[in-house]
């Protein structure tokens, strides 16, 4: 649906589908030899689809999110994996130094992802999922610069990526300031000493895209590789999550083109596969499934949609929005994926189809970037307009407040 888009979205849009097609059809040898696909990476970047949300001073065309999202759900029908590319070479990390870096360090960014790097945003550790900000990695203040120590995992591009962000809780004299973000770039030839691609883990889906374990020991990271935003390290994750919301509206994205590749073939199927002497779409069984598909992908579009046009000039995607885009368009894309493999019948769950793929493809969204249940919780607290402590000792502490409050009434 091109509906409300301008000429230059649309052509915006032209130049992606036909990278597009290109994606769709190297999609399925991605996926059985695991391999990132360097050959689309190239094909992306020279039809500048890499980059877009990069301001023009820096290079970059600077276009909007929105424009970025155009271009990852087209991306995505074709090949997931391209569009996990296209988010993290436009926002995510990159949206976060964009906003946040210092000229040298947008600099660095910009080179990099306008030469086809994807860059890595390292948050996760084996203790800290959800409660992410229970992270255990540490930076160090040492001398002029940080020395990082700890590890991530499920790192996505691990292995390929360069520019990483790494958070890190920062310590100076002892004493705990708060988390940040650092930066560090791998050169391509030799990695920069103490971090450590420890080992690739295997994965049920997007297989072409290397998800990593890295260990940090004694990394170095130099002042002024120190990603700052404003509020210094006291309010450093927070900020850094509002940019983060922006890879939530990405991953929203790629979900929203897996479904809507998924439901555009199904459609085709059911129209030329014939049982009983009639096409199979004249059975009300599967109308129907194609109506509820329809109906979830027009709504999880909506979403997206308001989401990314939320993040105004230099600013990010609205926290909210972004969460609800997400929630909607990764439940809806396994439910959809899902109904699409069932409309091909045996054909789906063949490996000879894309179907299967598609579906395993489909599965990570209500993970990745903030489960269906953790964001469903920050959906709460926004239109509740409260804080809903996790920890139980959180939930104490408000409880008490709460008792406080209602005595002094
Ligand atoms: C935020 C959580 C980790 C919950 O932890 P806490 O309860 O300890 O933290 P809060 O008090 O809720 O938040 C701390 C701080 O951050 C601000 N914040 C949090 N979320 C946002 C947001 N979305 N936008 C803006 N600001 C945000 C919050 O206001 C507080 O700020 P102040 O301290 O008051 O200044 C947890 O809810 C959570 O989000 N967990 C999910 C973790 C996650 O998403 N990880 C993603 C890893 S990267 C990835 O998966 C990539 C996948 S992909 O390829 O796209
Ligand atoms: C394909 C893929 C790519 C990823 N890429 C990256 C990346 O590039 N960078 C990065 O830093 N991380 C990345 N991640 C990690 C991802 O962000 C985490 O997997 C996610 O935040 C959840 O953490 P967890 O897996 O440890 O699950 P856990 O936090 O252990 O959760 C386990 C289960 O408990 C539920 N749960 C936990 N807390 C609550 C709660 N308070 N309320 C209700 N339910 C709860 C969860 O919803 C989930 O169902 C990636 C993950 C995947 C699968």
């Amino acid at each position: 649906m091109d509906d409300g888009l301008t000429q230059d979205q649309q052509a915006l849009l032209d130049r992606a589908r036909a990278v597009a097609e290109a994606a769709a059809a190297q999609a399925a040898e991605t996926d059985r030899t695991e391999q990132y696909p360097w050959p689309m990476v190239a094909r992306m970047r020279d039809a500048g689809l890499m980059g877009l949300t990069i301001p023009r001073e820096w290079g970059g065309p600077g276009l909007t999110y929105f424009d970025a999202a155009l271009v990852i759900e087209e991306l995505s029908k074709a090949c997931a994996v391209c569009g996990r590319i296209a988010v993290e070479s436009n926002m995510g990390a990159l949206g976060a130094i964009m906003a946040y870096g210092t000229a040298a360090q947008k600099r660095i960014a910009a080179d990099l992802v306008l030469a086809g790097d994807k860059p890595a945003i390292c948050i996760t550790e084996p203790g800290a999922g959800s409660a992410a900000t229970e992270m255990a990695t540490r930076a160090d203040r040492r001398g002029d610069g940080w020395v990082i120590n700890g590890e991530k995992h499920w790192i996505t591009g691990g292995g390929i990526s360069r520019l990483h962000l790494i958070f890190a809780r920062a310590f100076e004299d002892g004493r705990e300031l708060g988390i940040g973000g650092f930066l560090v770039v791998r050169s391509g030839e030799r990695d920069p000493a103490g971090l450590v691609i420890h080992r690739r883990i295997p994965s049920m889906g997007l297989k072409g895209m290397p998800e990593a374990e890295i260990r940090f020991r004694d990394l170095r990271v130099a002042d002024d590789m120190l990603l700052a935003p404003p509020g210094g390290f006291a309010r450093g994750f927070g900020k850094l999550m509002d940019a983060y919301n922006g890879q939530r509206v990405g991953a929203a994205t790629v979900a929203l083109g897996l479904g809507a590749g998924a439901y555009e073939r199904a459609l085709d199927f059911a129209r030329t596969r014939h049982q009983f002497g009639r096409p199979i779409a004249e059975f009300q069984g599967l109308g129907w499934m194609l109506a509820d598909m329809s109906i979830r992908l027009e709504a999880s579009r909506a979403l997206v949609w308001r989401a990314a046009r939320s993040a105004g000039p230099n600013g990010f995607p609205d926290r909210l929005a972004a969460a609800q885009a997400k929630v909607m368009a990764a439940d809806a894309a396994i439910e959809v994926t899902n109904a699409a493999l069932q409309v091909w019948g045996a054909a789906g769950y063949s490996r000879e189809n894309p179907m299967e793929r598609i579906l395993r493809d489909a599965r990570m969204f209500a993970i990745a970037g903030g489960t269906a249940q953790v964001l469903r919780t920050q959906v709460a607290e926004q239109i509740l307009g409260r804080k809903l402590p996790q920890t139980r000792d959180g939930f104490l502490r408000q409880a008490a407040a709460d008792a406080g409050r209602l005595a002094a009434d």
